[in-house]
């Protein structure tokens, strides 16, 4: 009797498991091609997405992979776990998603979670007309003239970032061999934290939990932090569904408490600084005065301590992997080098704000750099309002879109031979193409665009002309060619252990 039911439980679970599997393959990934679309190939349960998730490959390939099996159409559909997504391929289409139809596309519909996790609800992850008087608030601590200001305190990182690479690398033709990533790492927090958020951390020399923090929620090896990003990034429901937090609860505290003593010792002190806090001090201090006529309410600790999280987020992994990349390519390409080298000689230590915009090969290093190796190989936005296609097809409200940067970046239809380095791409004198509109998009478009673009450009420079003006940057002996690519990571990003070798310069 007993085994008899025991039995049947099993063959009931065995139907459900089969009639679930056979549901989910015959039903839920065939939406696209029911509605018309060409889509992805899909494994149960991870839809299009499993190469990623099981580490197998980085988030850009798999993106590359499915822009690949949409060739010939604007847009291709997929499945983040179970739900239908689309990958758009057409520059002329993600124009019009980006920039003219920003309304139907105004948010990223990223997770965020303000009740339990205080710290994701920032200008990225916030909704359309959030995001609005966010940015409006934001965007004058990252104009020219604020770059301006700050880049006497960019300089002093670079500067030590100079004098530190000399207290290790002996004088002398041997040279030596570092983990650069490392070093490029301590660079892009010490510039942003500094440089932004007012902190004068010396990260190369001691211990930093500042760093520490930062480190905690990008962490590659960090397998439950890994499963939160995913959550987060592709498939929003499912973390919602979990009740999920995206950042570390010691993290978190440590933010809050790290802004409120900032907060609590300029006004004390009567400090006042020209960076990105002091912008949310007197914008609440603007908004105390006026709180009677216009009803606003100023900026709580936690929304300040969320935009600074953002912040250095943001910009610490760009900045450190985007320099390190240079390193990288410029270490194999010694003759593009030795030209860069010469042109920042030519400016004879004259290191300005402007000098550095006028270096012309820096700049198309530059750009070569962030076109083979985009540090956001996608970007994320979801449709809020119906949209409907030059093609007559109808993109639904809630569905999750696409922009395969990298994939686009590295079409030979766009960018002959993608894979080798070549500057002369992005020459303004004499280009050896016209590079199509919305094909080469690593700061993203539109009103979401990077909002740090300019502070990322200026303190990658300065960091790459510090380390060239000293040092022959060469490969060690261990140096992975062709470069490997972090598998975990959102942000584009070297193997976790490159190594490069510096030789100092005579001069
Ligand atoms: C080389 C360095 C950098 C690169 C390549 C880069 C790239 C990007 C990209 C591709 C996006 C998404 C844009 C879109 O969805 O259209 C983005 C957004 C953003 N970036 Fe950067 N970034 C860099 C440096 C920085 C820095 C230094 C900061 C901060 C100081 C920063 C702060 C942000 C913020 C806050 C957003 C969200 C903007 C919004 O939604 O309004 N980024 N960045």
């Amino acid at each position: 009797m007993w085994e008899n039911s025991w039995l049947a439980y099993l063959v009931t679970g065995l139907l459900l498991v089969i009639t679930c599997l056979v549901f989910v393959n015959f039903y839920v990934y065939s939406y696209w091609k029911r509605h018309g679309l060409i889509q992805a190939k899909t494994s149960f349960p991870w839809g299009s997405l499993g190469d990623f998730v099981l580490s197998k490959k980085c988030i850009h390939e798999v993106y590359d992979e499915i822009y690949k099996q949409g060739d010939g159409h604007p847009v291709i559909g997929y499945y983040s776990f179970f739900t239908p997504a689309l990958v758009v391929r057409d520059p002329d289409l993600l124009k019009s998603i980006l920039v003219r139809n920003y309304d139907s596309f105004s948010e990223r519909g990223v997770y965020s979670n303000r009740a339990i996790d205080p710290l994701s609800h920032h200008l990225f992850s916030s909704p359309g007309d959030q995001h609005r008087k966010m940015r409006h608030v934001l965007s004058p601590s990252f104009s020219d003239n604020k770059m301006r200001y700050m880049f006497e305190t960019m300089q002093a990182c670079s500067t030590k970032l100079g004098e530190h690479l000399s207290s290790l690398v002996p004088r002398g033709a041997e040279g030596m061999t570092l983990k650069i990533k490392e070093i490029t790492n301590n660079y892009g927090l010490n510039v942003i934290a500094s440089t932004a958020v007012g902190i004068d951390h010396n990260s190369f020399e001691k211990e930093n939990p500042l760093a520490d923090a930062a480190l905690k929620v990008t962490d590659p090896d960090d397998l439950m932090q890994g499963l939160r990003f995913i959550l987060s990034f592709v498939s929003p429901k499912i973390a919602k569904f979990f009740n999920m937090r995206f950042t570390p609860k010691g993290v978190s505290d440590f933010y809050i408490d790290m802004v409120d003593k900032i907060v609590n010792y300029r006004k004390s002190h009567n400090v006042v600084r020209k960076d990105f806090m002091q912008v949310l001090l007197n914008l609440n201090e603007e908004i105390e005065k006026s709180k009677e006529s216009d009803g606003r309410e100023p900026l709580s600790l936690d929304e300040m301590a969320s935009q600074t999280f953002l912040f250095i987020l943001a910009g610490h992994e760009t900045t450190s992997a985007s320099l390190c990349f240079l390193l990288y390519e410029l270490a194999v390409n010694q003759e593009m080098q030795q030209k860069l080298y010469d042109e920042i000689k030519s400016v004879d230590g004259d290191i300005t704000y402007e000098t550095i915009k006028e270096l012309e090969y820096m700049d198309m290093i530059f750009n070569e750099m962030l076109r083979k190796y985009p540090a956001a190989p996608v970007l994320i936005r979801l449709c809020v309002k119906d949209f409907i296609l030059p093609n007559g097809f109808l993109i639904r409200k809630g569905t999750q879109v696409m922009i395969p940067v990298y994939a686009l970046q590295k079409d030979p239809k766009y960018f002959p031979q993608p894979d080798k380095f070549e500057p002369e791409r992005f020459s303004k004198r004499a280009p050896i193409y016209e590079i199509v509109p919305f094909s080469f998009i690593p700061f993203g478009e539109g009103p979401r665009y990077c909002i740090g673009k300019r502070f990322g450009i200026a303190s990658v420079k300065l960091g790459l002309i510090h380390i060239l003006s000293k040092f022959k940057v060469l490969p060690a002996s261990d140096t992975k060619i062709p470069l490997e690519i972090e598998k975990k990571t959102f942000v584009l990003n070297p193997y976790k252990d490159l190594t490069l070798k510096l030789v100092a310069r005579d001069t």
